[in-house]
């Protein structure tokens, strides 16, 4: 069975020092084995989370990374200073990288080939905006960027990726998707990938669903069969409500 995945996106909030605390608090519960913690952390907070989690089960993820090594480009990291800093997880195509900060289907494809050959996990986001849902576009959008962000990926690699998918317009609005309505674009998600590889392949890969997620209605998601975990904003900002999230999700709730 897939082990469900429940990451925290800080996106731009929390210093070095309030990210220590944050992961103190979460140090003094025991979260369940069963359930993948991560806490995808902006770059400075990076090494000093990696090392306060060492030797726990909380992964630490960056939020974005360019696809070369190294080289003249003002203002980015790359996945060898990510591993470097003991990071296991980035980011990739969040929608807010995709709407102010020009990225595209062809560079979320560059970080995620980048990230996978430098043994760092991509959760790799899509989703549409209100606009191409009230189009009816929504599995015509997703479905173009998993294949955009997927082009050349080995089997192997695709087992290794995981997806979020994340509509634009319940992120950070308060206005969740429902239950019903996620999980019926991640079994179509889950399908695009079977037709791309096979069954197996997409028996395997991990899919979060994304867009004001929060301690009252985790529940609902986790109870759907295509939806393996959540991608998780504001309500992963406290300790406490990341705690619930966590435990929401193992299966012995
Ligand atoms: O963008 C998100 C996670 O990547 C979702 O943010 P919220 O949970 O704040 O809606």
């Amino acid at each position: 069975m897939r082990t469900p995945v429940i990451a925290g996106n800080w996106k731009m909030h929390k210093t070095a020092a309030e990210a220590l605390s944050f992961v103190d608090e979460v140090k003094r519960t025991t979260l369940p084995a069963d359930v993948e913690a991560v806490l995808c952390a902006p770059y400075l907070a990076l090494p000093a989370l990696a090392e306060a989690t060492q030797g726990t089960d909380i992964g630490i993820g960056a939020q974005n990374v360019h696809w070369e090594e190294q080289g003249a480009y003002t203002g980015e990291v790359s996945v060898p200073m990510l591993k470097a800093a003991g990071v296991q997880y980035v980011i990739i195509g969040h929608s807010e990288r995709r709407a102010y900060f020009a990225e595209t289907d062809e560079t979320v494809n560059k970080k995620t080939r980048a990230a996978l050959d430098g043994g760092l996990t991509p959760i790799v986001c899509v989703g549409e905006t209100l606009a191409e849902r009230e189009a009816d576009k929504t599995k015509e959008v997703v479905q173009t960027q998993v294949k955009a962000a997927c082009a050349g990926l080995s089997s192997a690699e695709m087992k290794r990726t995981i997806i979020a998918y994340e509509p634009v317009w319940a992120i950070g609005t308060g206005k969740a998707s429902t239950a019903a309505d996620a999980e019926e674009v991640c079994a179509f998600i889950r399908k695009t990938v079977a037709d791309l590889y096979d069954q197996q392949v997409a028996n395997e890969v991990r899919i979060q669903y994304g867009g004001s997620v929060k301690p009252e209605n985790i529940r609902s998601f986790m109870a759907e069969p295509n939806i393996d975990g959540a991608l998780v904003g504001g309500a992963a900002l406290k300790a406490d409500s990341f705690i619930q999230l966590v435990q929401a999700a193992s299966a012995g709730e």
